[in-house]
């Protein structure tokens, strides 16, 4: 699930480059899982393969002409020369070559993506490498879910069950109509046969400033994600450690678990028995713990907001506890997680990483079986009379801008809509494909968020940021989460610096790749800037509301309205209603963003 994407595409003359988000076949951007798109061209590298000989002309027009192998000179010759193959070819060979190294002339089309067929069934792809209806539904979706699928029952919480549920539905509906606005955009600019997106309309159609507006907002996107991903990564290391080191350290004891929670007591009287009875009551307890109901309430706990410690789920460290001191969640843990990380930042191109895509479907699958066996293990949990008999419920909460900035993010796509449509068979379904896809988001965050918070069984208000902090170390499906997300968002990670280190490195040096020292800078600083919140901010919660509102503003809320805006002018379509509907939604974005403010203490 994700992180945030990009759509950039820088031109000045000589140079260009794109982050695409390719949505088609095996790739999908952004999320908690996974990121594909990225591409870059590098003016100074050829992107034709070996046995091609390079344009020879000068160099305007070599970045013109610089097309590869069958590359259409226009639109109108491009139609004649069986367009769809060629066009879906060329973006895809487009789309890998800039995954290569910029030096790296043997990069041609991988085997992989050739024949799409092989990793959809034949009905969906058809022979020209166009996607159908089906699979540009499945890559919106799984590009759109990101981390704050984990957020997303806390950010429920915090608006009020009933509320919060309205807002969700309103949200999507308001996201969809901005993401359409979006891919409608493009159409307006025609630009010779060139890949467009949608930086490349706001400067069309809003000067440079629009264009450098988008990048950055998009950037910003970018590094909202990286930093959650560090706080998650640090969490789920912290964790899996901690539980490795207590199951050994137990086991050493003759105890079978961690000294944790509910546990502690079992098994302190597990080890009191003798055996045969201490056997079979330990065997019992392990099975317990399997199926484990336990959950947890950080907040009453020792947990304190600031250093984000859940001191409830490990022991407490004692002076001469050598482990426990060493290895902190929020102290030492983000620092540790640079060994673990750095080193895959600093390759010229990560490519390798896109392999893994496919985890990020399966993570997404994974939490909502999660979330389904937990609730149907607890059951229901609500109390709308208040009295007392269950956990009561809040209908409605004025903190309702933490779910509005959350979900800013969670609906966030617009910056990867189109390239995912690029590729579509049938262009008019684009509104359609993008409303259902819209749809089935919407109600996997609904299922997430509401099934969650509807069952937990304790007071609603324990409902943590990231969801998995409710569950102690000794819950096998959580633990098992959490080494799936961490080797997942491992594997994600070298590719949201990669995108982000293309776009940053052309803007300011004119090419991808400086030198190694100049990216291993960009990556120290942009490291430096994870850890210091994993160390002093490790709130995902807060993290997500405040980028998904700063660049939905942008982003969502804003660029898109005004594209449209400025787009009905030039034809003289523009009427004062449109321009009223438009500009409250650019208000409700800065709303949206403002609201953020008013509750910093709140996580
Ligand atoms: N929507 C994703 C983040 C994201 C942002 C932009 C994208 O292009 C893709 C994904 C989330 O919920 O975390």
């Amino acid at each position: 699930m994700a992180a945030a994407g990009q759509d950039n595409n820088f031109r000045d003359g000589k140079n260009e480059i794109n982050g695409d988000f390719s949505g088609n076949g095996a790739n999908n951007a952004g999320s908690i899982q996974d990121v594909s798109l990225l591409d870059e061209e590098n003016d100074m590298e050829p992107l034709a393969s070996p046995g091609q000989s390079p344009n020879k002309g000068d160099d305007k027009s070599r970045s013109r002409s610089r097309k590869p192998f069958h590359y259409p000179a226009n639109r109108r010759q491009s139609e004649e020369l069986d367009s769809h193959s060629t066009l879906a070819t060329y973006n895809r060979y487009r789309y890998y070559s800039r995954l290569a190294p910029p030096d790296d002339h043997r990069m041609r089309i991988p085997d992989h993506i050739v024949p799409a067929s092989l990793f959809y069934p034949a009905m969906f792809v058809d022979r020209s490498q166009k996607q159908g209806s089906l699979i540009t539904i499945f890559s919106i979706w799984n590009t759109m879910m990101g981390t704050s699928l984990l957020s997303m029952p806390w950010a429920l919480g915090k608006a009020g069950f009933v509320l919060g549920l309205v807002i969700m539905v309103v949200m999507a509906g308001l996201t969809l109509y901005t993401c359409y606005r979006v891919i409608k955009s493009v159409e307006g600019v025609d630009q010779e046969g060139e890949v467009l997106e949608f930086s490349d309309v706001c400067r069309h159609y809003l000067g440079r400033w629009g264009e450098g507006c988008s990048v950055f907002f998009s950037l910003s996107a970018l590094m909202g994600a990286m930093i959650v991903y560090w706080v998650l990564m640090t969490n789920f290391l912290y964790n899996v450690v901690s539980f490795a080191y207590e199951n050994i350290h137990a086991s050493g004891n003759e105890t079978s678990a961690s000294t944790e929670g509910e546990n502690t007591h079992q098994i302190l009287y597990c080890q009191s028995l003798r055996p045969p009875m201490r056997g079979v009551l330990s065997y019992g307890l392990i099975i317990n713990m399997y199926f484990s109901t336990t959950v947890l309430c950080p907040l009453n706990s020792s947990h304190t907001p600031h250093t984000g410690n859940m001191s409830g789920m490990f022991q407490v460290p004692t002076p001469d506890d050598t482990f426990h001191h060493v290895w902190e969640r929020v102290k030492t843990v983000p620092f540790f997680l640079i060994i673990l990380v750095f080193p895959l930042l600093n390759f010229k191109s990560p490519t390798f990483f896109t392999k893994f895509n496919a985890l990020g479907t399966m993570s997404v699958v994974y939490l909502l079986v999660f979330v389904s066996v937990k609730a149907a293990q607890w059951g229901i949990h609500l109390d709308f009379s208040h009295t007392g008999k269950d956990v009561d419920v809040t209908e409605a909460s004025e903190y309702f801008p933490i779910l509005t900035g959350t979900l800013a993010l969670a609906f966030f796509i617009h910056n990867a809509a189109v390239s995912i449509c690029r590729n579509q068979k049938h262009p008019e379904n684009n509104g359609r494909d993008l409303s259902i896809a819209y749809v089935c988001v919407m109600v996997t965050y609904v299922v997430v968020g509401a099934v969650f918070y509807a069952s937990f069984p304790k007071d609603k208000s324990c409902i943590e940021d990231n969801l998995l902090n409710n569950f102690s170390n000794t819950d096998t499906l959580a633990f098992v989460a959490r080494v799936f997300l961490l080797f997942q968002m491992w594997t994600v990670f070298p590719l949201l610096f990669y995108i982000f280190r293309l776009q940053f490195m052309h803007t300011l040096f004119g090419t991808t790749y400086p030198s190694l020292v100049h990216v291993v800078v960009l990556n120290l600083l942009l490291v430096g800037v994870c850890v210091i919140f994993a160390r002093f901010l490790p709130h995902i919660g807060t993290i997500i509301r405040f980028s998904g509102a700063f660049c939905g503003l942008a982003y969502i809320f804003t660029l898109p309205c005004l594209v449209y805006l400025v787009r009905l002018k030039q034809t003289g379509r523009l009427t004062w209603p449109i321009a009223a509907v438009h500009g409250f939604i650019i208000l409700l974005g800065l709303a949206n963003f403002v609201g953020q403010f008013f509750f910093l203490n709140k996580t």
